[in-house]
């Protein structure tokens, strides 16, 4: 599958979306103008909406719309859309890693060759957790599919994730074996979710952080300001006239890394720090502990964006693999590039134009939903202050 899509992923082509990215941020920065400054906002459901759409467009060359709404869920909103949100957030937020989770993940955790038995009759129990969560994904699959039948029948020639696979399909006979239904609705759905609920925490995590700061905010707005607003920034301005904003979103992802568990199985036998590990074994990396080590990050539970400036000594003598956010090797995320590029253009344009202040309704500290990917357990709430 990535030999497939590479192409989609890399510089050339990622510039080329910058114009399709900016449209739908720019409706995200109308909803908010239209705001008022004593308004609590739903920073981050307005952030997965972004996320969805931009990934409906470039993935699926589809315009979920979902940006178009008002700022919170209400009675205005569509249904359809409220609908398709809330399950790709409950997909991506009912893996859970701790006791919270589903009776067949718990017991996964313990003794891993009963989950898939186990799970196979639970989903069956009404109310149980593994039901909600499969008759969630069967929603969300379906609806999935749906999107893939039309695009298979339209047989559109557009450049996006699922006109490439479906295409390959066409070409080869070892492709028509391997893209099956099954398969090619497993990837757009695991496509859906690695490609939204990621980007849209980091973007909400960001603002968060960045309003608890107002030194960041001051130094941020003041290369942000640099930069003529009404131009959108090139892929050559993101790289390089922006990097304070950089070390934000850096020191954002450190803080609160959105993947907190990253899997590898050892393809033969290795020893690794004194451990001797048989082949097959599963090894999990937990980015979140490697990012608060005193050791790599002194002061480790500061909000330091300077520690990630090339020329400050922490980030000189650091290990390279101490700040694993997408992961690494090849097996990283395919979609680093493209996530970044997505959030430094909807952070320039919205501090372009608001700050943000937490709502006083706010807890404090921040409270997590520990599944496979963080999700934030109340939401960001923020009030938006124009510029
Ligand atoms: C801030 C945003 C994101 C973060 C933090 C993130 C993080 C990660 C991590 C940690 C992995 C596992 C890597 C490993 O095992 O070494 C991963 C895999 C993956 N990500 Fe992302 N991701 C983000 C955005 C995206 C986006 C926007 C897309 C798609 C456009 C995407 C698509 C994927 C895919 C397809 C994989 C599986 C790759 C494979 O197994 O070969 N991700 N991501």
């Amino acid at each position: 599958m990535r030999n497939t899509v590479i192409s989609l992923y890399q510089s050339s082509h990622l510039a080329s979306l910058i114009p399709m990215m900016q449209s739908y941020i720019v409706q995200v920065v109308q909803v908010l103008s239209n705001v008022s400054a004593e308004e609590d906002v739903a920073f981050s459901d307005i952030s997965l909406k972004l996320a969805t759409d931009i990934i409906g467009q470039s993935a699926f060359g589809i315009d979920f719309a979902l940006t178009k709404e008002k700022p919170h869920f209400d009675l205005n909103m569509d249904k359809e859309s409220q609908a398709f949100i809330k399950e790709n957030v409950y997909s991506a937020t009912s893996l859970k890693m701790d006791l919270s989770g589903s009776f067949s993940i718990i017991l996964g955790l313990i003794m891993p060759f009963l989950q898939g038995p186990f799970q196979q009759v639970l989903k069956k129990i009404p109310y149980s957790g593994d039901w909600r969560i499969d008759k969630t994904n069967m929603r969300l699959t379906k609806r999935l599919n749906e999107i893939v039948s039309k695009r298979a029948s339209e047989k559109k020639e557009s450049k996006d994730f699922l006109s490439l696979i479906l295409n390959e399909r066409e070409k080869n006979e070892l492709a028509r074996n391997m893209y099956t239904p099954d398969y090619i609705s497993a990837l757009t759905y695991e496509h859906l979710l690695a490609g939204s609920a990621t980007t849209a925490f980091t973007l909400s995590s960001a603002v968060y952080l960045v309003a608890k700061h107002p030194g960041v905010e001051d130094k941020l707005l003041e290369e942000i300001d640099r930069f003529p607003k009404d131009l959108v920034p090139t892929a050559d301005d993101l790289q390089h006239k922006f990097p304070y904003l950089d070390q934000v979103i850096k020191e954002a992802m450190r803080f609160y890394p959105v993947s907190p568990l990253i899997a590898r199985e050892t393809s033969q036998a290795v020893e690794i720090g004194g451990h001797f590990l048989p082949k097959s074994t599963w090894i999990w990396i937990a980015p979140g502990v490697l990012s608060k080590d005193p050791n790599h990050f002194p002061d480790p539970h500061e909000f330091q964006p300077e520690r990630f400036d090339p020329n400050c000594q922490e980030e000189k003598i650091r290990h390279p693999y101490a700040h694993i956010p997408f992961g690494l090797g090849p097996r990283g995320c395919i979609g680093q590039k493209f996530a970044l590029q997505e959030i430094k253009l909807t952070l320039i344009c919205l501090y372009q134009n608001f700050v943000f202040r937490h709502s006083p309704k706010m807890e404090n500290p921040l409270q997590f939903q520990y599944g496979i990917i963080l999700n934030f357990k109340y939401g960001v709430h923020l009030r938006v202050v124009k510029r």
